[in-house]
């Protein structure tokens, strides 16, 4: 059967802090910058999942794109959307909140409830410039 790769694309808003406990405020300041502001900031994220896996010959799918966008809302929408990352999710309660953290925790929530195909990357677009690409390795 081919394999086909399936993409959804979903936008949410979160607000953050970088900020990491293994550091001194110092530091935190140093490598962040602005972006350790105590009053935190906030973005408008664009988060892109993409799916491979053999077409079914019957359904004509890799896997249902409704089944697929329930996925996200369940790992990623419910949980982020107009959170407060740091606070609000534990995984970063000991972690920065940076994209490239922020992608790893979506691969691991929605790879445990995703029923077809394999998960094969994640875009995360943290701004229209900043760009994270993640594929679980
Ligand atoms: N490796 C990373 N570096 C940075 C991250 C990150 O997640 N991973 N995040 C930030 C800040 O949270 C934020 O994204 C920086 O925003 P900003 O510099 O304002 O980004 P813009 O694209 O809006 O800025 P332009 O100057 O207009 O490109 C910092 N670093
Ligand atoms: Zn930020």
């Amino acid at each position: 059967m081919p394999i086909v790769y399936l993409s959804r694309r979903e936008h949410f808003s979160a607000a953050h802090r970088l900020h990491s406990p293994k550091l001194s405020d110092a530091e935190n300041l140093a490598i962040y910058g602005k972006c350790n502001h105590k009053h935190g900031h906030g973005h408008n994220y664009k988060v892109e999942v993409v799916v491979k896996g053999e077409l079914d010959p019957t359904t004509g799918m890799v896997l249902n794109i409704t089944e697929l966008k329930e996925c996200m809302k369940v790992a990623i929408m419910d949980v982020m959307d107009h959170k407060n990352l740091d606070m609000d999710i534990e995984y970063f309660h000991d972690k920065p909140s940076t994209a490239e953290n922020i992608a790893v925790f979506m691969w691991m929530s929605l790879a445990k409830i995703l029923p077809k195909g394999e998960l094969h990357e994640i875009v995360l677009h943290e701004t229209d410039n900043n760009v994270v690409i993640y594929r679980g390795e």
